[in-house]
């Protein structure tokens, strides 16, 4: 087996993974690290978990000390926590390097970027629909001059999912030079090989990890056969059926929608457990901030749609629950990847009701592993099943009435952004309006208290004044 000395890495970058305890190459770093280093395009393929991340990380670094220059690498991945993910691997192992890197994604301040973009970082990690924005809206920075562009999860920057980066990447690779180096990395490679070919400008190296099956063999893939109604209690009793055997868990629920993944968060906790979401229509702040409360673990179960399948790398998580049966082997690949990871152990479940089977049949297929059977007393999932639903029932109503507001919101959000505005402005304006609104009328109800109050006295002396005279009348009929 290769040593990091033998693969041609520098001894501050051995000393660097050494800190990190990462002392010996994983195939995959000892393959394409090697070329990478001689000016070679790269397509690595390998398993979840397996360091596809520092096998492109550590070359570039190698390369940028030798001739530091900013921009000098650009990294484009699909999500923006895994943007946030790959920036700190670089921050770490380039710390000697004195790295700066500009992580460029949705959802953040776009001024702020732009400022740190025109400071030539020596890396930049983006998501491409951010970076397009700036591409074409900036003439700050420019990408001419760089030498490494790495596409991570490249098989789903190149594919046309539900967000379609097409159009995107277009501008991107317009900004580029042609003289560069590309790497393309993924755990799904293959089925998008033509594509990514021809992103690649020299005949690029491709190395796969030669294995029978896509999954790693520390995992121990489960599957739970439910009809949909009980699917709720199942994962209910799953949950409660770990807390008790294990003091130290951590739990990924992967859901299909948002929606799903609200409302499953708001009903575990109705039962007390942990939990806390990650979906798309979350603000971004609080995406971040949910990640870190989940890594950190003061949160044990991340509650997930997609857009936390790929990538994502939290060593304590020992279990990922399936709580539908994805659609595309892939999607259950990355998904499941999230345990197991680099040599460690990790079950997965897949909730999978009648209409399923077929999808976990093209599961086994594709992934040449077979799913047992996870066992589970159905008894005890009954008599929770009541209550389970009950509670589900009751999210969902409160939600509904959420929603609506949310969707509303939206909306308005979108209609200020076609007038011009910024909805964040606009937003702040109408607190403040609202504010001076309160304030006014808590002054108009106090000057009508005081009003009120005079008028009351004045009644009320007027009442005495009147009573007096009655009196003093009454006093001069009596004395006649
Ligand atoms: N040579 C090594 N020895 C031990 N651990 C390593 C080594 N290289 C990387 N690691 C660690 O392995 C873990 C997984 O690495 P990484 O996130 O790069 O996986 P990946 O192959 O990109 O997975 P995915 O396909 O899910 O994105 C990380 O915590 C990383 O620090």
């Amino acid at each position: 087996m290769a040593d990091f000395a033998s693969l041609g890495l520098a001894d501050w970058l051995i000393k660097q993974c050494t800190q990190l305890g990462i002392h010996r190459p994983t195939p995959v770093q000892e393959h394409c690290m090697p070329p990478i280093l001689e000016g070679r395009d790269c397509l690595g393929c390998a398993k979840t978990g397996s360091g596809k991340t520092a096998a492109f990380v550590l070359p570039v670094l190698q390369k940028l000390s030798q001739d530091p220059y900013g921009i000098f690498c650009l990294v484009l991945t699909p999500t923006r926590e895994l943007a946030y993910q790959i920036a700190e691997q670089f921050r770490v192992i380039g710390k000697p390097l004195g790295l700066r890197d500009c992580i460029v994604v949705g959802g953040m301040d776009m001024v702020a970027q732009s400022l740190e973009l025109s400071r030539q970082p020596h890396v930049v990690v983006a998501t491409p629909g951010r970076l397009a924005d700036h591409i074409r809206s900036s003439n700050t920075f420019s990408l001419s001059r760089i030498q490494f562009l790495i596409m991570d999860e490249a098989d789903r920057l190149l594919e046309q999912g539900c967000t379609d980066f097409t159009k995107d990447l277009e501008v991107i690779l317009g900004a580029l030079p042609a003289k560069r180096q590309t790497l393309l990395f993924s755990a799904t490679l293959t089925s998008t090989l033509q594509e990514l070919q021809s992103v690649t400008m020299n005949k690029p190296f491709f190395w796969e990890s030669k294995s029978e099956t896509r999954t790693v063999d520390e995992l121990d893939q489960r599957y739970i056969l439910t009809p949909e109604k009980i699917k709720d209690a199942y994962l209910v009793h799953l949950i409660q059926t770990f807390t008790d055997q294990h003091s130290d868990w951590s739990i990924i629920i992967f859901t299909k929608t948002c929606k799903d993944c609200q409302i499953l968060t708001m009903m575990l906790r109705k039962f007390n457990f942990p939990t806390i979401s990650l979906h798309s229509m979350m603000k971004q702040a609080i995406r971040f901030a949910n990640l870190s409360k989940f890594k950190a673990s003061v949160y044990k179960i991340l509650i997930a749609t997609d857009v936390a399948s790929r990538g994502l790398d939290i060593p304590t998580v020992q279990v990922v629950i399936n709580h539908n049966t994805p659609g595309l082997p892939k999607i259950y690949i990355h998904r499941v990847g999230r345990t197991a990871r680099a040599g460690r152990n990790g079950v997965s479940i897949t909730m999978v009701t009648q209409y399923d089977i077929h999808l976990v049949h093209a599961i086994e297929e594709e992934t040449q592993s077979k799913l047992k059977e996870y066992e589970v007393e159905e008894k005890d999932v009954l008599k929770i099943l009541t209550q389970v639903n009950v509670t589900r029932r009751e999210c969902e109503i409160r939600l509904e009435a959420t929603d609506f507001d949310e969707k509303k919101e939206v909306h308005k959000r979108k209609q200020l952004i076609l007038e011009g505005k910024d909805p964040e402005m606009e937003a702040k304006r109408k607190e403040e309006l609202e504010k001076i609104k309160k304030q006014k009328k808590k002054f108009k109800e106090r000057i009508q208290e005081s009003v009120q109050q005079q008028q009351a006295e004045q009644r009320e002396r007027n009442h005495l004044k009147k009573k007096r005279r009655l009196e003093q009348k009454k006093a001069k009929l009596e004395s006649k």
